[in-house]
């Protein structure tokens, strides 16, 4: 089974279209959806927004099921200097937990700097970043690829920056970049990533562009947009993919 997760409902609406069967169970406080999508088994979960939403969502979908990989989905803000505009694609190599750390009047220290591990599994993990699964990524790289071209929209590959104040200035964006080397910001996926590992399962995340990270202008972001681009190369990758081998 490959376990979907989305922030919102919006974000899904066309990955559930086409579930099949689509059955609605609980899964702690959430509805979970499970059905096939191009003979894939895929159970799909809305965490709502934020990071603590995203643990607490993934948290208790693991503690269900193995599922072989996670996916997040959903929208991202584009960072400056990424190549990246609204309805672009973006595959993460890397979640970065951006806020964790403190601002000193030198800069921003991260937990790893400061000596506190932010996870304790199978020694201390000193670090605050999250690579995506490598054999996911490889497999879905090509499929992703092909997808972006065929809708006329680019794919970039690179870090993303989970935060939760979002970067509502051009100053803010930049600084950020300079800070992660981010291509890209959002506000649930490191969170995933960090439960994912702690739980030993493959992590990939594929988000779909809504808006610059900029100074703030909702009139030039694209929610739609975004979540669909992201839905469109979803669906070609799970289309594409091996089926994973069910577990015992
Ligand atoms: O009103 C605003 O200025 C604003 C700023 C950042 C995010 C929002 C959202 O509504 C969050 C939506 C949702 O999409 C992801 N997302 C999309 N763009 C960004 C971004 O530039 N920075 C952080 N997160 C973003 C996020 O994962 C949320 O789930 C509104």
């Amino acid at each position: 089974m490959i376990a979907i997760i989305a922030a919102v409902a919006a974000e899904t609406a066309l990955l559930r279209q086409s579930l099949s069967p689509c059955e609605v169970r609980r899964c702690g406080a959430r509805e979970l959806f499970l059905g096939s999508l191009f003979d894939q088994k895929v159970a799909l979960l809305h965490s709502g927004i934020g990071k603590i939403n995203a643990a607490s969502a993934v948290t208790a979908l693991l503690e269900t099921f193995k599922p072989e990989a996670v996916i997040v989905t959903g929208c991202a803000g584009a960072y400056p200097d990424s190549g990246l505009e609204v309805g672009d694609l973006v595959l993460a190599s890397e979640e970065i937990l951006a806020d964790e750390g403190v601002l000193t009047p030198q800069g921003f220290i991260d937990f790893a700097a400061l000596g506190f591990p932010l996870l304790e599994h199978g020694g201390p993990l000193m670090e605050q970043r999250f690579l995506a699964d490598p054999q996911l990524l490889a497999e879905a790289l090509p499929l992703i690829e092909t997808a972006a071209i065929k809708a006329g929209a680019r794919l970039a590959t690179g870090p993303l920056v989970t935060v939760s104040t979002c970067s509502g200035t051009d100053q803010a964006a930049r600084a950020m970049v300079q800070r992660t080397a981010g291509i890209g910001e959002n506000m649930e996926g490191a969170a995933v990533a960090q439960i994912c590992r702690l739980y030993e399962v493959p992590f990939l995340e594929l988000r779909g562009i809504s808006n610059r990270v900029e100074n703030r202008n909702l009139e030039r972001w694209d929610l739609p947009a975004g979540a669909k681009i992201a839905q469109r190369a979803l669906m070609a990758y799970l289309k594409g993919c091996h089926p994973p081998q069910e577990s015992a």
